[in-house]
């Protein structure tokens, strides 16, 4: 495929980068996995995942490779220092990190792409390709509900949970630099209102690179009908 997707009604767009950010606990990753299956079914290799760099332990449940690239904090560092990440953060302790190549080569395969990035990443990806983004920012109903869903997925111990809500506090405080706010009650109806962000975002006029070239065809048949 060219540079540009295929937008709606067949004109060419160029793929956009969705970040979802949130506190620990208020959804993100169950959203992001079924948007992705979602979107994938609706349109196959419509939506990539940006699989991001860690020194976090893997939970059981993760898969390296999968979830993230579990890394120790040398290697962590050689990438960073090499410019291999287009972002990367210190977050709850350890670091985290978007390797660079695969964002870049989905992008101009004309594919859309997943950011699971905290705030710190989010403003750094906005800094460099703002025209590209669209920032969703995903909350919890309240703290109860955050912290009860953090320990129902028993992943980490009470340690690491109460350090999550406790900078939950800073992360909320991070609002305002995001394009829309979803509160996560009902999964179901949190991922259908990150499609209809997405529907709508795909047919922004500037992302929208054959929009010109159709205007100009339309114009011209206009102009040949009133001959
Ligand atoms: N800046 C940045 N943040 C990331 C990256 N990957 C994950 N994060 C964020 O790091 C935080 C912790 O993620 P994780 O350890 O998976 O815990 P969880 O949020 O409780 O599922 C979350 O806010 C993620 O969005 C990344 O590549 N860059
Ligand atoms: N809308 C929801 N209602 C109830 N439980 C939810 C909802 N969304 C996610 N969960 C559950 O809450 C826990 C935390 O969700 P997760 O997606 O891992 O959050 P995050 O990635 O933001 O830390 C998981 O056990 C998940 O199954």
């Amino acid at each position: 495929m060219s540079n540009d997707a295929m937008g709606a009604g067949g004109i060419a767009r160029r793929g956009l980068i969705l970040i979802l950010s949130s506190p620990s606990g208020a959804g993100k990753t169950s959203i992001s996995r079924y948007l992705l299956q979602e979107e994938n079914e609706a349109q196959p290799g419509a939506m990539h995942l940006s699989v991001s760099v860690t020194t976090r332990p893997r939970r059981p449940s993760e898969v390296d490779g999968v979830h993230y690239r579990f890394l120790t904090v040398r290697q962590f560092e050689t990438l960073r220092d090499q410019g291999e990440l287009l972002e990367w953060a210190e977050v709850h302790g350890n670091f985290y990190g978007t390797p660079r190549e695969p964002v870049e080569a989905a992008l101009a395969a004309g594919r859309d792409v997943l950011f699971d990035i905290d705030w710190q990443g989010t403003l750094q990806v906005l800094g460099k390709m703002r025209e590209d983004v669209v920032a969703v920012f995903i909350l919890p109903p309240s703290a109860a509900e955050q912290r009860a869903r953090l320990e129902r997925r028993a992943e980490d111990s009470a340690e690491v949970i109460r350090r999550r809500l406790a900078n939950a506090r800073t992360e909320i405080a991070h609002w305002p630099d995001y394009d829309y706010a979803i509160i996560n009650r009902d999964l179901d109806e949190s991922v259908k209102q990150v499609r209809a962000i997405l529907r709508a975002e795909r047919v922004r006029c500037r992302r929208l690179s054959g929009l010109a070239d159709f205007i100009r065809t339309l114009d011209q048949e206009l102009a040949a009908q009133l001959d």
